[in-house]
């Protein structure tokens, strides 16, 4: 029987999500490049991945934080997903954008909330981390109780542990990278000629070029 964190790596690669450009990195939102791109927006292409991600998300949060009052997506990747978790808890949502509007209700927060209301945040990934914290500040900001975070996917770095460390913000993903990289050697999906590559960017990612 294949573990949550198996079976998630499992469809991130059945579905392509995972994109491997050691020859022309990609540019992180934290401005890291890499040779490695997850696409966890994807998983919304496919119903039984979604399906499965939403279930794992709900079992976890039933079980972690039965207090829960309030579900938020951070924008724009776990929007959906987010929503998806709210409905079938039959909670209220709202999500966090990274820049309030410029224009109309210039809100940072879209959706109805409560001060003092408990949040549990749906993420999709965590690479530093840096995204996902600046929405947690910004609930807390807004008065809301954030209990804690859940996202599909983390690469695991020390940078994103400490800074959550550092924002006393507890985080649970459903998968990671080890997971998804063992079972990308171990499928083929990874080209030997890539092991190399993904080795040297993992013992510094921050330095990557
Ligand atoms: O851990 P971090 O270093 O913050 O990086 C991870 C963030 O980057 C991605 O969002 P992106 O900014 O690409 O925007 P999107 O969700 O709108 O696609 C992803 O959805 C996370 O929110
Ligand atoms: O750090 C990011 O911007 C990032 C990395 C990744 O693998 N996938 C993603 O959607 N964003």
């Amino acid at each position: 029987m294949n573990t949550v964190a198996e079976q998630v790596a499992s469809h991130l690669l059945q579905i392509k999500a995972i994109k491997l450009e050691p020859n022309h990195p990609f540019t992180w939102a934290s401005g890291w490049k890499s040779p490695i791109y997850c696409d966890n927006r994807k998983t919304l292409s496919y119903p039984e991945v979604r399906t499965y991600i939403r279930d794992q998300f709900v079992n976890l949060i039933k079980t972690k934080y039965p207090q829960v009052e309030l579900i938020a997506g951070v924008a724009t990747g776990a929007i959906a997903q987010g929503a998806l978790v709210a409905q079938e808890l039959g909670l209220p949502f709202v999500y966090v954008r990274s820049a309030a509007k410029n224009h109309g209700l210039e809100n940072l927060i879209e959706g109805e909330y409560k001060e003092g209301q408990k949040v549990v945040v749906v993420e999709d990934l965590i690479s530093t981390g840096g995204s996902s914290l600046q929405a947690v500040e910004a609930l807390r900001n807004a008065g809301c109780d954030v209990l804690g975070m859940v996202a599909i996917f983390t690469y695991g770095f020390q940078k994103a542990i400490d800074n959550f460390t550092n924002a006393h913000c507890v985080l649970d993903t459903l998968s990671d990278y080890n997971a998804m990289i063992d079972l990308a050697q171990k499928t083929g999906y990874v080209q030997e000629s890539d092991v190399a590559k993904l080795k040297e960017w993992r013992l510094s990612p921050e330095s990557y070029k």
